[in-house]
């Protein structure tokens, strides 16, 4: 007998584009959740978009985070028991958003993502990742019931936040590269629907880079439309593989070593040329890699992440240690190799 299943969950309303932050009220009383939501966000979302959205939902009560932790997730647990909210509305960058989506799952309820920024694919899919000391925490929940991207509001957003969130998906090509390695090295599970969207995902943003420029609200469109689709790509397969491969490991690392770590995009994008090179080579693709980030103004190089060239090739000799997945990076790159693939890139 066949016994194989899939559970695939998916955000059911998704709206994208200007403006659309004044339809949240509609698209939520369409979901027909009961009770009232709790509004949760950070202190510059809540000044920008807090009152626009709280005037659409009665009797909202809202609580505002600073920073990332375990100890914020148990303080929105907290304000949504006393408040008697039954489901989260989270407003802001990836920080409330993935607080939100955590403490939603702890409630057993569900949330609506509202992101002010199109920083990573975090904010649409069910993933959520919690700094803790010096180790980050990537932990699965269900992704948003419903996700209200406005255009207006994520075009406006610090330019380098777009440009991370562009990086993040081109970081896609490798990943996928990584995962049907593993396939084929470690027999693990492969979804060619989740491969090819995630794929297919990344060259749609690379031949659109024309039209990712520093005030262009079309910018906000095309990233915020391709992050959904790569959110997807990582529910269809029920996990981040699609979107997440040696490049996230390397950026993972630099999270926990860097002195002062770049933003998670910039930093898989560089992780992205390195790894693209270890899987083909000095005449391979991480050239294209290199141009497409050039082309959409992210970070190449470890100067301009801002971390040194120490870091970085700590980051590439330790990554796989950080996770069991298997990658490109196999059993470890050596620090003699690590050099002349950062040196070769022209990463250090
Ligand atoms: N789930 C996943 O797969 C992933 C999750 N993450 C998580 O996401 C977080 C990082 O995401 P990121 O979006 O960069 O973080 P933040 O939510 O911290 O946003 C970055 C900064 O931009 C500000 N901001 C947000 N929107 C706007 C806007 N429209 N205009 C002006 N400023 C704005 C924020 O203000 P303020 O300081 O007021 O919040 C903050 O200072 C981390 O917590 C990380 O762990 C990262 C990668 C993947
Ligand atoms: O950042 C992600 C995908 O872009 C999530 O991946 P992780 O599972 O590595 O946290
Ligand atoms: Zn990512």
């Amino acid at each position: 007998m066949f016994a194989k299943s899939t559970w695939i969950k998916l955000p059911r309303n998704v709206l994208v584009g200007h403006g659309v932050l004044d339809d949240a009220g509609t698209a939520v009383a369409e979901l027909s959740l009961a009770g009232t939501p709790l509004l949760v966000t950070s202190p510059t979302p809540n000044e920008l978009a807090g009152d626009r959205l709280r005037a659409q939902f009665d009797g909202v009560e809202t609580v505002t985070v600073d920073s990332a932790s375990f100890g914020a997730v148990a303080e929105i647990v907290e304000a949504a028991e006393a408040a008697g909210a039954t489901f989260l509305v989270a407003l802001g960058g990836g920080k409330p958003i993935d607080l939100a989506k955590m403490a939603a799952d702890e409630l057993g309820v569900g949330f609506v993502s509202v992101p002010t920024a199109a920083s990573h694919d975090g904010i649409v899919s069910g993933r959520s990742s919690i700094p803790e000391g010096d180790t980050r925490h990537s932990v699965a929940a269900d992704p948003p019931l419903a996700v209200i991207a406005d255009t207006e509001i994520m075009a406006n957003a610090p330019w380098e936040l777009t440009t991370a969130g562009c990086a993040d998906i081109i970081s896609n090509y490798t990943a996928v590269k990584d995962w049907r390695l593993a396939r084929r090295l470690k027999n693990v599970e492969y979804s060619e629907y989740a491969g090819a969207l995630s794929e297919m995902t990344a060259e749609m943003l690379v031949d659109n880079a024309d039209s990712i420029k520093q005030g262009l609200e079309e910018s906000a469109w095309i990233v915020s439309k391709a992050l959904v689709s790569s959110g997807v790509a990582m529910s269809i397969a029920g996990s981040s593989r699609p979107a997440s491969g040696a490049e996230h490991l390397f950026s993972h690392q630099l999270d926990r070593i860097a002195e002062s770590p770049g933003l998670h995009g910039h930093q898989v994008g560089v992780g992205s040329i390195l790894t693209e090179f270890l899987h083909t080579g000095e005449n391979g693709q991480w050239r294209a890699i290199r141009d497409a980030l050039t082309a959409i103004g992210a970070p190449t190089t470890a100067a301009e992440l801002g971390i040194d060239d120490e870091t970085v090739i700590e980051a590439l000799t330790t990554a796989h240690t950080i996770r069991d997945r298997y990658t490109i990076l196999g059993d470890g790159v050596n620090e003699d190799a690590a050099i002349e693939v950062a040196s070769f890139t022209g990463v250090i």
